[in-house]
């Protein structure tokens, strides 16, 4: 044994032959955490100082060969100051240049995938073999930052310019066909002759057949392209890169720029650019965020992960009408594979869900996503029908009928009677207390909120609300299953609205507040737009439904009177009143024509704003700041009080939960990091600039404690 650490192990193998393996002791994977780091440090220098050694071979013991960096350590490393970071990368790479540096030959094999940190390694090495069925990628920007291990100065010297930045700025994993028609692996061998392959091209280097130090000078000189060459590569593709990440995501542009002003220098001095630039990137709230983002989303699964030992099996699922939800559920679970049966009151509802199923699974198809067979098996997968006839059979049940208490309560009561005692029932909701609802039941044990979002097969949140007598093997076996359909669950205490919705509301309720004040409703779209909203709330409402609108914000109003009752008309009021009910009338807020594709474009309607004449009571100016304040600060304040009130368990849920289920800007993080970004001090400064607005815009007592306390929801 040349070396023996936790993560890596250096030992002979054959004819001078060593094999350099990552293998981190107590987990399933390796990753480049800081410790492994100081191994490969110190096991660089085993090798160098082992005159023994005619060639290095680098394996993973593991069936992924590194995923990356360890996403945990970002963030206290990205509070560092900036020299800091700078130094910290340029420490790193002295490594990779040691390792990349050794007077022989070295071959990395690329098993499962390698990713981040992990391709960078490869990077360093002379030579790549890469099994059939592994991925490399370079996903950094995914987190708001770009490659800090010399990806951005070895990739483009080894697959060239473009291909780099297609790799680097998409973020996305690559098959071994790509990579080795990119020239990023120099073979690509069946899975199981991984290893002995890479001990080939070794001995072949060794015997001087293949010329490793020609392979390793390019990666140690400036880029291979003149200036006008130069010219059209970077700033053609900036200009589409910027396109297509949009302002409020900078790593994509920023990697390209640093690749250009690198381009002319030689290793050592590019990396010095890489390593200024990543820092700039690691100190943003974009950065954080998404690091945040990332670290939440582990926990969620972390959380959903533990109710598994509860869960009953779903072999079979049902769904209770065949609505814009019930389709959509339907199609969700058959696709996932679990069976479904769908049943309506009414023949043309449970077409209308058919229909709806079997165009998404055709998109499939024609995309290439789905073999026609498989189609067809996910659409007999679900079973049409207007009885109870197989519901004896059914594990767990979703209502989705009508918003309507009185419906859900008789559909409820009526289906409890036609399932086993075991079998879990669930309702969709949107804004119906969970509590209430159970009152209909028998066993309001086994009954739980399930709770999905529109478009169903798109949007990643399941909302699993426990109700006041809901068990943990009911709220537990809806986890699992809502996880089965390829779903993010949270789980949530219940109340009116539950999380999204009791959320969503006070920001309807600010759009109402500005609309009432003289704003302009195509303005504040634009301007959410901007923040980083998929759509501003006018348009939004157009597309969720007025009707579902100001149902769903009477029943806040009964559950939150001090806040979220209306004291005058509303936008919503009158776009209600007058059939305008958005997307599905043709006209709300704004009015819809059909384009080439068949799809709904908004185009401007005098009429909406005539009638909104009656609702705007003043006419007050507003900077674009103003419009953000008066919109966010309620949205932000309801979800501190679901925190506060214990219908998320922590910050983490919150957060995600708005992410996930109304498209909060990612790049902020969530409602919570929001708030932390902009201080908690600022934020309740900027909500008392409002207090004039009433209870909706009152910060809580325990926020103002934290304030004061200098404290942050996430540390
Ligand atoms: N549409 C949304 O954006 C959305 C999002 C989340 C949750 N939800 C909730 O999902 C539920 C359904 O909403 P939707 O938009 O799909 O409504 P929808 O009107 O499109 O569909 C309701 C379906 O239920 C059927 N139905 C009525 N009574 C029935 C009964 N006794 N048995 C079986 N079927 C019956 C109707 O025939 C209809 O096909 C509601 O509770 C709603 O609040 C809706």
């Amino acid at each position: 044994m040349i070396y023996e650490g936790k993560a890596i192990t250096v030992q002979g193998l054959e004819d001078g032959i060593v094999e350099l393996r990552f293998d981190l002791q107590g987990e399933s994977v390796n990753k480049f955490n800081s410790a492994t780091l100081s191994e490969l440090d110190a096991a660089v220098q085993a090798i160098q100082n082992n005159a023994d050694v005619k060639g290095v071979v680098v394996t993973s013991g593991k069936d992924v060969f590194i995923v990356g960096a360890d996403i945990t350590e970002f963030v206290s490393t990205f509070k560092l100051p900036e020299e800091d970071l700078v130094a910290g990368n340029l420490s790193a790479n002295k490594i990779f240049n040691a390792f990349e540096d050794l007077n022989v030959p070295t071959v990395a094999a690329i098993n499962g995938i390698a990713l981040g940190g992990g391709l960078e390694m490869c990077l360093a090495a002379d030579f790549r073999v890469m099994a059939a069925s592994a991925k490399i990628g370079l996903p950094e920007v995914k987190l708001g930052i770009y490659p800090g291990f010399g990806g951005t100065v070895r990739l483009p010297r080894i697959i060239g310019v473009d291909n780099a930045i297609e790799w680097i700025c998409g973020g996305s994993e690559q098959r071994a066909d790509k990579a080795l028609k990119a020239g990023a692996v120099d073979a690509v061998v069946a899975d199981d002759k991984l290893k002995a392959a890479a001990i080939d091209v070794i001995k072949r280097a060794i015997a001087g057949e293949l010329d490793y130090k020609a392979k390793r000078q390019p990666k140690l000189e400036k880029i291979k392209l003149n200036t006008i060459e130069q010219m059209m590569a970077f700033e053609t593709s900036k200009g589409f890169v910027a396109g297509q990440a949009g302002p409020n995501y900078p790593a994509p542009v920023e990697a390209i720029k640093t690749i250009q002003k690198a381009a002319n220098h030689g290793r050592e001095k590019a990396l010095e650019v890489e390593a200024a630039g990543f820092a700039k990137l690691a100190k943003t709230s974009v950065a954080a965020s998404l690091v945040g983002l990332f670290l939440n989303d582990q926990v969620l699964k972390h959380k959903a992960k533990k109710y598994d030992k509860q869960a009953a099996d779903v072999n079979l699922a049902a769904v209770l009408g065949a609505g814009i939800m019930g389709g959509g559920i339907a199609y969700q679970s058959a696709v996932k594979g679990t069976p479904i049966l769908m049943k309506d009151i009414r023949e043309e509802g449970i077409q209308l869900g058919l229909d709806e199923a079997s165009k998404l699974l055709g998109k499939r198809v024609a995309k290439g996503r789905m073999k026609p067979e498989q189609m067809a098996k996910a659409l007999n997968a679900i079973r049409p029908t207007m009885s109870y006839g197989d519901f004896k059979e059914v594990d767990l049940v979703v209502e989705a009928v009508v918003e309507n208490p009185k419906v859900k309560h008789a559909v409820l009561a009526e289906v409890e009677g036609q399932v086993t005692e075991d079998t879990i029932i669930t309702s969709n909701t949107s804004t119906i207390s969970i509590t209430y609802l159970a009152e209909a039941l028998k066993r309001p044990e086994n009954f739980c909120g399930m709770h999905f979002f529109n478009p169903v097969h798109m949007m990643p949140l399941v909302e699993v609300i426990r109700g006041e007598k809901s068990s943990e093997k009911a709220v537990a076996t809806t986890v699992a299953y809502a996880k089965k359909m390829g779903k993010t669950p949270v789980v949530v205490n219940d109340c009116p609205g539950f999380l999204v919705n009791r959320v969503l509301f006070p920001y309807f309720g600010g759009f109402a507040r500005l609309i009432g004040m003289g704003a302009d409703f195509q303005r504040v779209d634009k301007i959410m737009e901007k923040f980083g909203w998929p759509m501003g709330p006018a348009y939004l409402m157009d597309v969720v439904g007025m009707d579902t609108g100001h149902h769903g914000r009477d029943v806040m109003a009964e559950g939150y009177p001090d806040r979220m009752a209306d004291k005058t008309r509303t936008a919503v009021d009158v776009m209600y009143d007058a059939g305008r009910l958005g997307q599905k009338t043709g006209s709300g807020f704004y009015a819809y024509e059909m384009d080439k594709k068949g799809k709904p474009k908004k185009v401007v309607d005098a009429k909406a704003y005539e009638l909104l004449k009656e609702v705007v009571l003043e006419q007050r100016e507003f900077t674009d700041e103003e419009i953000i304040e008066i919109m966010m600060v309620p949205l932000c304040l309801e979800t501190v009080r679901c925190l506060e009130d214990g219908i998320v368990e922590s910050a983490a849920d919150a957060d995600m939960g708005l992410v996930y289920g109304i498209g909060f800007p990612p790049f902020r993080g969530g409602a919570l990091r929001y708030i932390d970004t902009l201080g908690v001090a600022e934020f309740v400064a900027i909500a008392d600039k409002y207090a004039e607005f009433g209870a909706m815009y009152a910060p809580t007592e325990k926020l103002r404690e934290m304030a004061k306390n200098g404290q942050k929801f996430f540390g």
